[in-house]
């Protein structure tokens, strides 16, 4: 392709990722799925043009703003030329030629936009500071609040691009091994800093020159979603119930920890998920994992299988907050339509259901991608207000090997002090003989 050819493609793909009420991820694979003579290399620079734009959304539209431009894919991508990439007006002309696949020749207006934007980068001190950070202004205040004087470090680390993770499946390979492969391909890779099984990859190669993806010897997984099923701590021989499985990413690590032996239950209330996460399982060896699809979080089964299991992970259905640098788009879409209150009472009842399942002396891990307050250290905070049977399991006692968090009782990840995606998890357990009234209490509690 041509340069310009591929600013078009990188115009139009940005439409899709407007238009389409989808994570940017699954609107990118569809868009390239559709348009398989676009090779690797192309591919490569488009998406890397889309996320470098996606991460300056709001600066790009406040300055489309000051000059009374309309904030479009095609002006976004002609603020990105002159401010980030320091374009005259005619190179950008040159560019915009109208040729074959290449965009269409500027517009008067849009000549005069680039020769206002002639000079000048694209933070600017009059921005607002949620502006110049990116910060949806629903995320702000409850940021502000989680991070005080270090919202704006961490707003900055939220803007740069995620490392890639591997997760090594101990099922068919080991660490040693898959580092040694990677040597061989001429990657430079190292031992995550926390994760047993983890690899972090200091570059960034085209997924597809991994054979050991294609194998699931390992899986793509961010350091911090690996040691949320560290913290599950399931043994072989346990019975494990994955409440929201999603696609299985951390059923996934949950069932290889335990070496097949045991039984896992993948739980969730999307179909689609389950049976990705089904065909997942089966390519990567693990053989004790069954799926069960979910009405709701009170669906009848969990009534049934009360008491029955020795760990249960409830990864809530959460604003996403910790994930931004992987998912640049995340932070613009969806959560002014769900709110965050009607989030927050979701996984206080999916907690609440879950826990029902958890047998005396078996545990109840809580984790989100999410780093507000409102979604982790209050929800639990609620959760054992009303549940006497359960004590909070402080970190050093869940996993001693985990000294690292921000909080001393539950893990608490955050890009700018990990280097991992936003992760909070929290690891409760239900008493082998509970305080007197605690089960009368979490009985009423149940059936409110
Ligand atoms: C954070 S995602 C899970 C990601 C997954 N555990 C992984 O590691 O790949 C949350 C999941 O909760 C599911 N979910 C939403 N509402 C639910 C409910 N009421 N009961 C159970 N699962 C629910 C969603 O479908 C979604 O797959």
């Amino acid at each position: 392709m041509t340069p310009a050819a591929r600013l078009q493609a990188t115009i139009d793909l940005m439409h899709e990722v407007d238009s389409v009420a989808r994570p940017a991820d699954a609107v990118v694979s569809a868009w390239f799925r559709a348009r398989r003579h676009i090779g690797d290399g192309d591919r490569g620079q488009i998406l890397e043009l889309l996320h470098a734009l996606l991460r300056h959304q709001a600066r790009l539209g406040w300055w489309l703003v000051r000059h009374g431009r309309k904030d479009t894919p095609r002006s976004r991508l002609l603020a990105w030329l002159a401010l980030k990439e320091a374009k005259t007006p005619d190179q950008v002309d040159r560019l915009f030629g109208g040729a074959k696949f290449a965009p269409a020749i500027l517009t008067d207006h849009e000549r005069a936009l680039l020769v206002k934007l002639q000079g000048c980068t694209i933070d600017h001190p009059g921005m607002p500071e949620e502006v110049r950070l990116e910060c949806p202004s629903w995320a702000a205040d409850p940021l502000r609040r989680r991070f005080g004087e270090a919202f704006a470090n961490e707003m900055a680390a939220l803007l740069t691009p995620a490392p890639l993770d591997l997760r090594v499946n101990p099922i068919k390979s080991t660490r040693d091994a898959v580092l040694g492969a990677l040597t061989d391909l001429g990657l430079r890779a190292e031992p995550s800093a926390m994760a047993p099984y983890g690899i972090r990859v200091h570059e960034r190669p085209s997924l597809a020159s991994l054979p050991m993806l294609k194998s699931s010897e390992v899986e793509i997984q961010d350091e911090g979603s690996q040691l949320v099923a560290v913290l599950v701590d399931a043994r072989p021989g346990d019975r494990v119930v994955d409440f929201c499985a999603g696609a299985g990413g951390k059923t996934l690590a949950i069932a290889a920890q335990m070496n097949n032996k045991g039984h896992v239950v993948a739980c969730d209330v999307m179909e689609g998920r389950l049976k990705r996460g089904a065909e997942r399982f089966r390519q990567a060896g693990l053989h004790n994992i069954q799926t069960r699809l979910l009405a709701n979080e009170t669906d009848r089964w969990v009534k049934r299988h009360k008491g029955g299991f020795d760990r249960v992970l409830v990864d809530a259905p959460c604003s996403g907050t910790g994930t931004w640098r992987r998912n640049p788009d995340a932070r613009w879409r969806a959560q002014e339509e769900q709110g965050l209150d009607n989030l927050v009472s979701l996984q206080a009842r999916i907690l609440a259901s879950a826990a029902r399942l958890v047998k005396p002396g078996g545990r109840l891990v809580y984790a989100t991608c999410s780093m507000l307050y409102e979604e982790n250290e209050e929800q639990v905070a609620a959760f054992l207000a009303v549940h006497p049977a359960f004590r909070a399991v402080p970190l050093n006692e869940a996993a001693p090997r985990l000294t690292n968090s921000a909080h001393p009782d539950y893990l608490s990840l955050t890009p700018a002090r990990h280097d991992t995606d936003g992760f909070f998890a929290a690891v409760m357990q239900r008493e082998a003989s509970p305080p007197p009234n605690a089960l009368a209490k979490d009985n009423k509690e149940q059936t409110a």
